[in-house]
């Protein structure tokens, strides 16, 4: 997993004071990854138009102009006149290397987008409003320097945002990268090294984007086993059968070795399944929530009394109960509307979903801050798991999984690694990053994925 942090200019500042490096070795370096990735993938015949602020953000644009000049047909575009001491020199050395300036945008090959980088900090004026959306309304490969510009700090829009193909962020990941709304106007994201190893660059943090490598699979390692070994996973139906089935398959087929399905009636479920009225008394994991719809307390609590890790689930966030087991061994996997029902039963917060949308790692901390010891998993564009006041970006999600029955097969393999003995943390992260990749290995159209699809692409990881 690799850090990510909420600002980044503090860290800038610890290298140029205790390292002595100096803010032009940075920007040269912050230059020289975007001047190295496009001379490596384009031909040298290719138009590309830098458009650049007045801040460092430009600067490093017209740095890039200068060591693309004659490799490439470059053009300048300038937004605002250079203000910060960087900005002037770097546009002093465009000048003077005759480098074209324009005053008028075009369909470039290439558009690498250096108006506004970590220093926005206002709303913008029509003009710029405009300018942004002509870029986007253009054909061409898109780069945004740093952050496309448009995307505040906190990772919301202000008024619109630069959609870019590929966005080079400049020493370190910034939180505002994987807010559910820059997810659409990111594009790839590349770390750039500022001068030194990122491990000196970067101190320590308590956000982490996690990689696939971070995936555990519960490969068996010993031939001596039975089921027994690989745990019992007991479902609780609800009033919705069908979701248990899914979260049912999805576990079986993620390695626990007996799944049951609780339900007080009889019911025509997979054969592989078992179902009985009663916990089994060999239960090592519960997935509780799935389809639950209305459940009696006085049972609702029985179940939450046995001492099981378990997974809880969609209805369970609007039952008052819940709060009072909220401890090492649960893991939650609310959607937003879910989590705004757990953060006001939780006496956190009482938020629209907007709200929490827009806030997405703040509402997750005040979550962790109050439950330390629960981990949560906040289903989303970027998922955000958490625990220990720690959080981590799976962001390998996309729009394919958008659709009724994922969440069932995310519970039903969170469950499945708990039953077979997976500490909640460590099952989370799994079985998350599990269900994305799965998903990635979907190659139909991005909307027919369902859920016997996603679980044989699990098979398959
Ligand atoms: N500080 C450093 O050591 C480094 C900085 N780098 C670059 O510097 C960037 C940050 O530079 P700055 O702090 O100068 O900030 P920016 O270049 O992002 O922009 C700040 C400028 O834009 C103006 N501005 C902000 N919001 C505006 C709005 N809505 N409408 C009009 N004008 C607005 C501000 O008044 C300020 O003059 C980073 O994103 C990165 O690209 C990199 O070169 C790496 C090294
Ligand atoms: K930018």
């Amino acid at each position: 997993m690799k850090k990510v942090f909420d600002e980044v200019a503090s860290l800038e500042k610890r290298v140029v004071k205790d390292f002595f490096l100096s803010e032009e070795i940075l920007m040269e370096h912050a230059s020289n990854s975007i001047f190295n990735y496009i001379l490596k993938k384009f031909r040298k015949n290719k138009t590309i138009l830098i458009v650049c602020g007045c801040g460092n953000n430009g600067a490093d644009g017209l740095a890039l102009a200068r060591l693309l000049h004659k490799n490439f047909n470059v053009k300048i575009y300038i937004v605002k006149e250079p203000k910060s001491a960087m900005a002037k020199l770097q546009y002093k050395r465009a000048k003077s290397l005759n480098i074209e300036f324009v005053h008028n945008l075009f369909e470039a090959d290439i558009i690498v987008d250096c108006i506004f980088g970590t220093g926005l900090n206002k709303k913008l004026d029509e003009n710029i409003i405009n300018l942004i959306a002509s870029l986007n309304s253009f054909n061409s490969f898109k780069i945004a320097c740093d952050i496309p510009s448009g995307i505040d700090i906190y990772g919301q829009i202000i008024n619109i945002a630069y959609k870019s193909d590929i966005t080079f962020t400049m020493g370190a990941y910034k939180t505002s990268l994987f807010s559910d709304t820059a997810k659409d106007y990111v594009g790839d994201i590349k770390l750039v090294n500022l001068g030194v190893h990122k491990d000196i660059f970067q101190i320590d943090a308590d956000i982490f984007l996690l990689e696939k490598k971070d995936m555990v699979l519960p490969f068996r390692n010993n031939k001596n086993s039975h089921k027994g070994t690989f745990g019992h996973l007991n479902i609780i139906a609800g009033e919705k059968i069908g979701a248990s089935i899914i979260s049912s398959k999805a576990a079986f087929s993620f390695g626990a070795g007996l799944v049951t399905i609780v339900c007080s009636k009889e019911q025509n479920i997979t054969e592989y399944i078992m179902q009985s009225r009663n916990i089994a008394q060999n239960c090592t994991a519960i997935a509780i929530g799935m389809g639950l719809g209305e459940i009696y307390d006085k049972n609702l609590e029985e179940i939450l009394e046995l001492n099981f890790p378990k997974v809880f689930d969609a209805d369970i966030f609007y039952k008052p109960l819940i709060v009072n087991y909220l401890d090492e061994n649960i893991v939650l996997t609310p959607h937003p509307k879910e989590f705004i029902s757990l953060l006001k039963l939780t006496n956190i917060a009482d938020i629209s979903i907007e709200e929490l949308q827009n806030n997405r790692f703040l509402y997750v901390k005040k979550f962790c801050k109050k439950y330390p010891k629960t981990t949560l998993l906040l289903k989303g564009a970027n998922v955000l798991i958490a625990k220990d006041n720690k959080i981590y970006i799976n962001s390998y999600g996309t729009q394919v999984l958008s659709k009724g029955g994922s969440g069932d097969v995310l519970s039903g393999l969170i469950a499945s690694l708990l039953a077979q003995g997976y500490e909640p943390l460590n099952a989370t992260i799994s079985a998350s990053l599990a269900h994305t990749l799965a998903s990635k290995k979907y190659k139909k159209n991005n909307y027919s994925l369902n859920p016997n699809d996603l679980i044989k692409k699990v098979k398959k990881l």
